[in-house]
This record gives C-alpha cells, sequence and structure tokens, in this order.
C-alpha cells in the first residue's frame, strides 16, 4: 500500500534518512521506533507529502506521491500537536474539514461522540486543554473513515480512560483491514496496538519484520525488554545490521 524507496532527505547538512525503503501494507500496524531525532518524524512527513525527499519516492496504491494530492484523502494523520485556529470553535473546525470533502457522504463520528466533543463545539480551539485538543485530532484523524492511519505519539497527553478509547478505536480499525502506522515512546501501548516493529537509527532502518520475529531475534519474550535490546545493540554500534534488518 505504501512503499517508501531509497529516500534520502538532509537537513543542511545533517543527513536525517539516509537510502531509507520499507513497505508499508495493508492490515497491519507498524510501530515506528527509534530514539529522540532518529528520523521518525520526518519519515511520516515526507509520506505525508509534507516533506520533500533529496533523493528517492514515496508510492501510495503504486502511484508516485509527487505532484499529486489526491493520495491525501486515502490517510487520516494525527500530529504530535494540532495546531488549529485559535479563534474557530471545535464545531466550525469540523464543519470547515466536512466542506473540504464534499465528495465524502458518511463520517466516521464514533470518537466525537466517545469523546463528547458536540457538547463542546462552542469552545474555541484556543482554549483548549492540551489533552482535549488530542481529542479534537484523533476524531479528525478518524473522521472520513480513511484506508490508512497514521498517528504520531497518539496517546500522549490523554487522560487514561481517552487513552483506552482510542486504543480500542486503533485496534478495530487494524481488524477491519486498515493500515496503522504509529510512532510513540510508550512501549506498552505500541505492544498492545501493533503486530510490526520498525526499528530507525540515524537515519536508517535497523529492523523491520513482525513482533514475534523482533522477539525471537532478541530472545526476549515481551516486546518492552525487545526493544530494549535492539537499543542496546545500536548504542554499542553493533554490526549485527544485515542480519536484523528484512528489508
Ligand atoms: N525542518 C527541519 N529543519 C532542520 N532540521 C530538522 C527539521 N526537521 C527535523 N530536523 C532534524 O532532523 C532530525 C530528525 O528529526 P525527527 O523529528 O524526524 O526525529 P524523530 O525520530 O521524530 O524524533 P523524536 O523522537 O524526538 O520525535 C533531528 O535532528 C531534527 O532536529
Amino acid at each position: 500500500m505504501i512503499s517508501v524507496k531509497s529516500i534520502s532527505k538532509k537537513f543542511g547538512k545533517l543527513e536525517v534518512l539516509k537510502d531509507f525503503s520499507l513497505e508499508f501494507e495493508l492490515g497491519n500496524s507498524y510501530a515506528i521506533m527509534g530514539p529522540n531525532g532518529s528520523g521518525k518524524t520526518t519519515l511520516i512527513k515526507t509520506i505525508l507529502g509534507m516533506v520533500l525527499p533529496d533523493q528517492g519516492e514515496v508510492l501510495v496504491k503504486g502511484q508516485s506521491i509527487k505532484g499529486n494530492h489526491t493520495y491525501r484523502s486515502l490517510i487520516g494523520y494525527m500530529p504530535q500537536i494540532g495546531r488549529y485556529p485559535a479563534n474557530m470553535k471545535i464545531g466550525q473546525l469540523f464543519a470547515m474539514m466536512k466542506d473540504m470533502r464534499p465528495e465524502i457522504k458518511a463520517y466516521d463520528t464514533e470518537l466525537i461522540a466517545q469523546y463528547e466533543l458536540e457538547g463542546m463545539k462552542d469552545k474555541a480551539l484556543g482554549t483548549l486543554s492540551g489533552g482535549t485538543r488530542q481529542k479534537v485530532s484523533a476524531a479528525l484523524a478518524f473522521l472520513f473513515n480513511p484506508d490508512i492511519l497514521i498517528l504520531d505519539e497518539p496517546t500522549a497527553g490523554l487522560d487514561p480512560i481517552a487513552v483506552e478509547v482510542l486504543k480500542k478505536k486503533i485496534k478495530n480499525e487494524r481488524e477491519s483491514g486498515k493500515l496503522i502506522l504509529i510512532t510513540s515512546h510508550i512501549l506498552s501501548d505500541l505492544e498492545e496496538l501493533t503486530n510490526r516493529a520498525v526499528y530507525i537509527f540515524e537515519g536508517e532502518v535497523y529492523f523491520a519484520d513482525t513482533v514475534d520475529s523482533l522477539k525471537e531475534i532478541t530472545d526476549e519474550e515481551r516486546f518492552s525488554p525487545a526493544i530494549a535490546k535492539l537499543m542496546q545493540w545500536t548504542l554499542k554500534k553493533n554490526t549485527a545490521k544485515k542480519s536484523l534488518s528484512h528489508v
């Protein structure tokens, strides 16, 4: 569904993605992990067309995204921090988004209902707490029932009840056959929500395979210790990379 092909991206002299290739398939949920600054958000923004690669290309459903914006309608994106016009009200934001997609007549309003956003429709976005803002971002990401969901630190800032609501939603969407990409530093969330693990180190794919294979390779039964081991290996500059990465 998404093919990232030999992407390289530099910011000034900093090489953030280095000849980076990965495939993401429908029906799977991918944990995108790596230390701070390893290139996770840059990868996501490249897929979204918000960062232009210096080399390589991204294909969605076999079509290059270069100069083609229609593919974006397949993707629901929940950013790390949603930035909205301060004076706009919640209700106005949802109405505006619906106006921008007139071809869509049926909406997924499950999160709007569960987060009780309807009752807050007259609240200005600039006055919202961080958690409520996250709820708005989550509800927007799912609103048009997209095939692909890209969720950047989705549970950060949400209270425990809101976290459980979102996790259940993500699991249901995956079971219905969607493609989900999640970045998070909360490994327990990733363990619950994903079946594929991608570990990025210094702009390169260090590991990309199933979570089961990750556990096997690291000889760990649980997700967190398995990731901790990968991290230790990278920090020790372990050179077993070629045999680890299945790309
Ligand atoms: N627009 C930009 N201009 C200059 N440097 C940038 C830009 N965007 C990202 N970078 C740099 O690229 C590197 C990778 O950043 P990126 O946000 O992709 O990392 P990340 O893996 O998502 O990190 P985190 O876990 O902290 O969110 C960092 O060193 C960052 O400072």
